[in-house]
């Protein structure tokens, strides 16, 4: 693949425009302001749900979706007009087919070949209209699922970290469940709701007035069911409802925890946990069971009850038929367009129970993913906002405290902090004091619950979060490699503007990761998708190295590795992180002796507090709680990592 030529390759997804329709959704009901085929739309929902709310069957989810079936109203328009034109064949077949058997009765071949040749005129047009009709609703469904999609996406992206990492967030394989199996249900509620507003109803109204003219005692006979089925039906569909939400949320919990499990086989394995698993697995899968079994007995006790309504129908219609027709009002030819049009009203009255019951089960999937949509984000971008361009890198804490959402104890107490452009500060302490969570603030990640950060004077609440963002950089502990090259995975976070490959090459050479890249098959256009788990965890640290460099930060945090590596890997690993460090200013989690020692500051957290601050010297010389720590390390002769005594 030529980079060049290509630049977003597999990352493109990542860049997806996000539609127009990311405005608030008015829930409000106002009567039509003007006659346009969107207000009428609207106004017709509106008035479903309020009918709704009156008839207190709760609240429908039709009004989350208006907006985006407002988008595809072209397509709408134009799949409902087939079925005007569909609906009209239909309507003239019916007396044509009665006029038909009579013709056949009487023997006239001629009059019967030319009455044939336009029944099955009308019979054409109506299958290529109907064609249309499902070809545009479906279009315009699926663009809808996708527009959905990209929306709800868009919105999961935005939320806080808070709700990725704190309690009451969704799983991420609950996520994933609701923005592919629930929006692909989506899609088939919105075909069911388009089929069923217009196509399904205007060949009920069609065929029903056919009816009326054909025989008003009749159809009222047979018609006057239909009150008795809707509400059987309407409560039945309320207990489906209520079943298909269980049912998505047993499969969404198993797929939480497929995805939770799956990638972390190797401890699985290596606690021999493979039983443990797989009974957990099971009562997953048995939740699951049960719920679907419910929902399974609902779906086809539905067309059961239908079916028993129209036996009651037929068994009126027998009776009250031989009745009209002894008494002589009512001849064979009428009785066969009659019944030709009771069968063409059973029709849609069946697909209208069709749809009702993919509404009532695709109801639960747009609420669940409309959920995903309704937060208020805590980490705001202010209007008017400073644009980090070019940063210095002083940093400021000034009385920064913070604790996460739900935790009465301070993670971070009263910290006041004053670090110079290009200095580094070596971040020590004990594990849970707190030095990935200042990591967190700095990137704004969650913003303090008291006091404030600044760089170069300017409180980061009032920057931009993107240019903030592309100020900070981090190499994590754990190295992520996504799906695509390894230019593309250099170049992560800038991949709105060509890939630079001079930039990557540059990167590539510091961070001493070209040599392994140009051994892999397509050098920088290898795809990692696939070959990321074979890289060593040197190669993937270095690769973050590269990211961080490609950058072109002027903060840098670094949480190094606690994993050792040999000897080889360490030192190019260390050699890169030298080379990024240059005219930085650098905060490192500091887990090795030879960072700590080479750091400008050190700074000893321990239970949210900022404890000592100093450089190495002054701090032993001090006599304080990083000297007795540092003690305990040199005594340990075999220690190789600063992390089993400092953090
Ligand atoms: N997302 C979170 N929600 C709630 N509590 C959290 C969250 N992340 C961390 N904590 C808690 O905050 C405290 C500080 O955690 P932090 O990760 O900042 O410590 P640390 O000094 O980096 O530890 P380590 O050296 O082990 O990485 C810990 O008690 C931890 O349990």
């Amino acid at each position: 693949m030529n980079l060049k030529s290509n630049p977003k390759s597999e990352f493109s997804i990542h860049n997806t425009q996000i539609f127009s329709i990311g405005k608030p959704i008015n829930f409000s009901f106002k009567p039509p302001t003007s006659f346009t085929p969107p207000t009428i739309l609207l106004f017709l929902s509106s008035t479903i749900t309020k009918a709704r709310f009156t008839l207190g069957l709760g609240a429908n989810s039709f009004p989350l979706i208006q907006p985006f079936m407002l988008a595809e109203l072209p397509l709408i328009l134009k799949g409902w007009l087939c079925t005007v034109v569909a609906v009209g064949a239909l309507f003239m077949f019916v007396p044509e087919i009665g006029e038909l058997s009579h013709l056949l009765s009487q023997g006239d071949i001629k009059r019967l070949g030319q009455k044939a040749g336009k029944v099955l005129l009308l019979v054409a047009v109506r299958s290529v209209a109907q064609f249309w009709q499902q070809a545009l609703l479906w279009e315009a469904a699926l663009n809808i699922t996708y527009k959905l999609r990209g929306f709800v996406y868009q919105h999961v992206l935005n939320r806080d970290m808070e709700y990725f990492e704190g309690e009451g967030g969704a799983a991420a394989g609950d996520i994933a469940y609701r923005l592919t199996a629930e929006a692909e249900d989506t899609g088939d509620t919105v075909h069911a709701l388009l089929h069923t507003l217009v196509p399904s109803f205007l060949q009920l109204v069609a065929m029903a007035a056919r009816m009326i003219t054909l025989s008003p005692v009749l159809s009222f006979a047979t018609i006057s069911v239909v009150p008795v089925m809707s509400i059987v039906i309407a409560m039945l569909g309320e207990k489906l409802r209520e079943l298909a939400r269980k049912g998505q949320a047993s499969v969404a919990g198993i797929s939480a925890y497929l995805n939770e499990v799956l990638p972390s086989m190797f401890v699985v394995k290596a606690h021999a946990a493979e039983a443990f698993e797989q009974r957990r697995f099971e009562r997953l899968a048995l939740a699951d069971c049960h719920a679907h079994l419910g929902k399974r007995r609902m779906k086809a006790l539905i067309p059961e009850v239908i079916t028993a309504v129209y036996a009651a129908t037929s068994i009126i219609l027998f009776g009250v038929g031989t009745w009209v027709i002894s008494q002589g009002s009512f001849n064979g030819a009428g009785m066969v367009s009659f019944v030709t049009s009771l069968v063409l009203l059973i029709e849609p009255i069946q697909a209208m129970g069709k749809a009702y019951n993919e509404l009532k089960q695709g109801e639960p999937a747009i609420e669940r993913l409309f959920e995903l949509t309704t937060f208020s984000p805590k980490v705001l971008e202010k209007q008017g906002t400073v644009t980090l361009k070019t940063v210095a890198g002083d940093v400021e804490l000034c009385d920064v405290s913070f604790r996460y959402k739900g935790s009465v104890s301070w993670v971070l107490k009263d910290i006041s902090l004053r670090v110079h452009a290009g200095q580094t500060v070596a971040l020590v302490g004990p594990s849970g004091g707190g030095k990935t969570t200042l990591a967190k603030l700095l990137l704004r990640l969650y913003d303090p619950v008291q006091g404030s950060i600044k760089i170069d004077g300017h409180d980061i609440r009032e920057c931009s979060l993107k240019s903030l963002r592309q100020q900070v950089a981090i190499v994590p502990q754990e190295t992520t490699l996504f799906t695509g090259t390894v230019a593309e995975n250099i170049a992560y976070g800038d991949m709105d503007s060509e890939i630079d490959m001079m930039e990557i090459e540059r990167a590539a050479r510091l961070s001493n990761s070209e040599e392994f890249i140009l051994k892999l098959p397509n050098g920088f256009h290898t795809n990692l998708g696939d070959r990321a788990s074979s890289l060593s965890g040197g190669q993937r640290q270095r690769l973050a190295i590269a990211r961080a460099i490609y950058q072109k930060a002027s903060i840098l945090i670094l949480d190094e590795a606690t994993s050792a590596l040999d000897n080889n890997s360490e030192k190019l690993v260390r050699e890169a992180l030298e080379h990024l460090m240059v005219g930085h200013t650098v905060f490192v989690i500091a887990h090795r002796l030879e960072t700590v020692q080479q750091a400008d500051r050190i700074i000893l957290l321990d239970g949210g507090k900022l404890l000592e601050e100093g450089t190495h010297l002054s701090l032993i010389a001090k006599g304080g709680q990083y000297a007795s720590l540092y003690s305990t390390y040199e005594s340990n002769e075999q220690g190789s990592l600063l992390q089993r005594t400092l953090g």
